[in-house]
């Protein structure tokens, strides 16, 4: 793949390794200057998967095509590149039996964590074209008479949301080769150029780095629910510890999306609003240990799925814990956890 984008004209001072948690991602082959080009990717090279207010049908069979289209494809060295449906997860193609495993507030009666439940529904409701008129495209006009499975929908519904990048100058959704190695950090200083006059999406250096750096890239202010929901993994644990998204105070019912990064302030109000605030979060911490789990114990690292959702359920009560006494200090009131 890095031969094809440089065959393409592309510039790419990085390769492909496991870092230090045997994840694969990129690092750099040479000393780079602070915003000298890490790599540059050619237009050519670029999958422009959807505008920016598309349903996820248009990424999806956008991916979908170039899979299923295998030695065929324009993209095939970044199609290859790919993780294989039994190497990714998120909640497009999560097993179902993990649902209740999320014990959230933003649960339908029947107890099923909306994000997650919602990505079955329309993968479903696209596969059998009952979801018109929201998508743009059926199957059968993108895919033709290859016979499409709800699975190979939902392995194309992970693989556009894991790596696709917007480009708010295009207001484009883009698959850049290359540049979708490199792994989150959210506090990663390196940035995308504007991708606007030249046919070349150049990821550029946010400070000075040495040769063999892994490279980062923040994919925005991810929280450990949001993380696991929308890219499949468990960001570092931070200290102090932060709210989940659907644990904080902004978070609004219904609304699940990136572009709206709650504050990162620790929440401050009248007297009144705290004790409210402490309440809200009181009652969202027993309403967690009252979940019995849905599935029976597993050992670790025996169920990757598993271990993520129960990581994300000590670290919800952990930051609520935290969260609740730092308010109860404010108040001056006592707390018993
Ligand atoms: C754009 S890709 C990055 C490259 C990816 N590791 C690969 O090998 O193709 C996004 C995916 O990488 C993984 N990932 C990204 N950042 C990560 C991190 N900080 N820790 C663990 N996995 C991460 C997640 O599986 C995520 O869905």
């Amino acid at each position: 793949m890095f031969k094809w984008v440089k065959d393409l004209g592309g510039t790419v001072n990085a390769e492909v390794k496991l870092n230090k948690d045997g994840v694969r991602g990129l690092f750099t082959t040479k000393g780079i200057k602070r915003d000298e080009p890490i790599c540059s990717i050619p237009a050519a090279a670029i999958m422009n998967v959807a505008g920016y207010n598309d349903s996820f049908a248009v990424p999806t069979l956008a991916v979908l095509k170039e899979w299923k289209l295998g030695a065929q494809s324009r993209f095939k060295p970044y199609v290859d590149m790919w993780p294989g449906p039994e190497g990714l997860v998120n909640s497009c193609n999560m097993d179902l039996k993990y649902v209740p495993m999320w014990k959230n507030d933003y649960c339908e009666s029947s107890g099923r964590e909306r994000n997650h439940a919602d990505w079955h529904k329309h993968a479903m409701a696209l596969l059998d074209g009952s979801l018109n008129p929201d998508i743009e495209y059926t199957v059968q006009e993108v895919m033709g008479a290859d016979p499409v499975t709800v699975d190979d929908l939902k392995y194309a519904c992970a693989i556009s949301s894991t790596r696709y990048v917007s480009s708010a100058r295009r207001r484009r959704l883009l698959m850049a080769p290359v540049f979708d190695l490199a792994n989150h950090d959210r506090n990663c200083a390196n940035y995308l150029s504007a991708y606007d006059t030249a046919d070349f999406l150049h990821l550029l250096a946010g400070e000075d780095m040495a040769a063999n750096t892994e490279v980062c890239y923040s994919y925005g202010a991810l929280r450990d629910d949001y993380a696991l929901a929308h890219y499949g993994f468990m960001p570092p644990l931070e200290d102090p510890p932060r709210l989940a998204y659907v644990d904080h105070p902004e978070f609004s019912e219904g609304h699940y999306s990136h572009d709206n990064a709650p504050s990162e302030e620790p929440f401050q109000g009248t007297p009144e609003e705290m004790r409210r605030e402490l309440q809200r979060l009181k009652g969202i911490r027993v309403q967690i240990k009252n979940t019995p789990d849905a599935l029976p114990p597993q050992p670790k690292g025996q169920d990757y799925v598993y271990d993520m959702l129960k990581e994300l359920e000590w670290r919800r009560l952990n930051a609520l814990e935290y969260e609740i006494k730092r308010l109860a200090f404010a108040l001056n009131e006592k707390v018993e956890l």
